[in-house]
């Protein structure tokens, strides 16, 4: 498998930052390397505008209620939008505001370091718990440098700038606070026990990984791309960002730009949710697309199984007959060290695909 896949690395030879401060303001030319699309304005071409609002959205205050009609209410449109967009904005989730921008505005300042500060937090591999470069898949370059952190089980931390240590670990809590009971909502909603993911993949010594985004304005946005098509491994994944729009969701055949409402956070279902839920609800492929004027940046928190969980799709939900299992078992931590050789590099869930029985 390893063999035929173009590599995927995390050492682009300097920071995106860095080369984007470079070019002088009337160079309209970015390096080959970057050049993502042959043919100019595909990307923002061909996607469609969502409608405010068009993205699912689902009230956390609802899904947390104490009132079990509106409870399970909430819980039914939460299964809807799994099933029918695989992403959806939660609003009333609780985080206080001041939080979402403490981390944004450390993690502006960890972007601001000199270079040769920044450099020591590089990583070397997938499973490294703190990871500072930018992405390279075969020949292609990407347009985003990032810092990538373990928040959970064990806590890890960049000690710069100061405060970022404190304020990356109220993050981590809240959202898994949060991410848990989405994660009860799920299960209940597919007709499983309320605690099944919980039990079943071990999830108080579950995986949170913090990615940090940084987009520097692009002189040819139109060829280049912040983040390849992807879909995420793991359960949720959680995202933030500095309000500038490029997230764009594949949804229905089309690409499909977002607009997160302000204070939501947008989350959206990993592949181990669709291995569990065998098949009902997918993963779905996503793109972080760059502009020519703004920064964009953006925090996404990826929530996984403890790493020696067996993922497997539900054996209550199975049925030989109705609904045999598509996807084999694996640990979570066999599918994260697998997954650095395939994903990303063709973007079509081609490794989660290698699963299917
Ligand atoms: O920046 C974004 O909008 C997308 C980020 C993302 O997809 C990721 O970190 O996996
Ligand atoms: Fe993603």
């Amino acid at each position: 498998m390893a063999a035929s896949q173009p590599s995927v690395t995390f050492d682009t030879p300097k920071s995106v930052k860095a080369l984007a401060a470079e070019l002088p303001s009337h160079d309209n030319s970015i390096n080959p390397i970057y050049t993502f699309q042959e043919t100019p304005n595909i990307v923002n071409d061909e996607a469609i505008s969502a409608e405010d609002g068009t993205l699912p959205t689902i009230d956390f205050s609802l899904l947390i209620s104490t009132n079990p009609e509106e409870r399970s209410k909430a819980i039914q449109d939460l299964g809807r939008a799994c099933q029918d967009w695989g992403f959806f904005m939660l609003i009333n989730h609780g985080v206080p505001e001041s939080l979402f921008k403490a981390i944004m505005d450390g993690s502006a300042e960890f972007f601001d370091l000199p270079e040769e500060e920044k450099m020591q937090f590089k990583g070397k591999g997938i499973l490294d718990p703190i990871n500072y470069g930018s992405l390279r898949v075969g020949n292609v370059s990407f347009w985003r440098d990032f810092l990538k952190v373990f928040l959970h089980p064990q806590f890890h931390s960049i000690n710069k700038p100061p405060g970022f240590s404190e304020t990356s670990f109220e993050f981590g809590k809240e959202l898994r606070r949060i991410v848990s009971e989405i994660l009860r909502g799920i299960s209940k909603s597919l007709g499983l026990e309320e605690d099944y993911l919980h039990k079943e993949l071990n999830l108080e010594n579950g995986q949170q990984i913090m990615a940090v985004n940084l987009y520097p304005p692009c002189p040819k946005p139109e060829l280049a791309l912040g983040l390849p098509p992807h879909s995420d491994y793991g359960l949720l994944n959680i995202l933030i960002t500095n309000g500038i729009a490029g997230l764009q969701v594949k949804h229905q055949g089309k690409w499909v730009k977002i607009n997160p409402l302000p204070n939501s956070i947008t989350v959206n279902i990993g592949d181990h949710i669709e291995i569990v839920s065998n098949g009902k609800y997918k993963s779905v492929m996503h793109r972080a697309v760059v502009n020519k004027e703004n920064t964009r940046m953006s925090i996404a928190t990826g929530h996984g199984p403890a790493l020696d969980a067996v993922v497997s799709p539900a054996a209550p939900l199975l049925d030989p007959v109705n609904n045999p299992p598509i996807y084999k078992s694996l640990t979570y931590r066999e599918y994260v060290e697998l997954l650095r050789y395939g994903k990303l590099a063709d973007g079509d869930k081609a490794f989660l695909n290698q699963l299917r029985i």
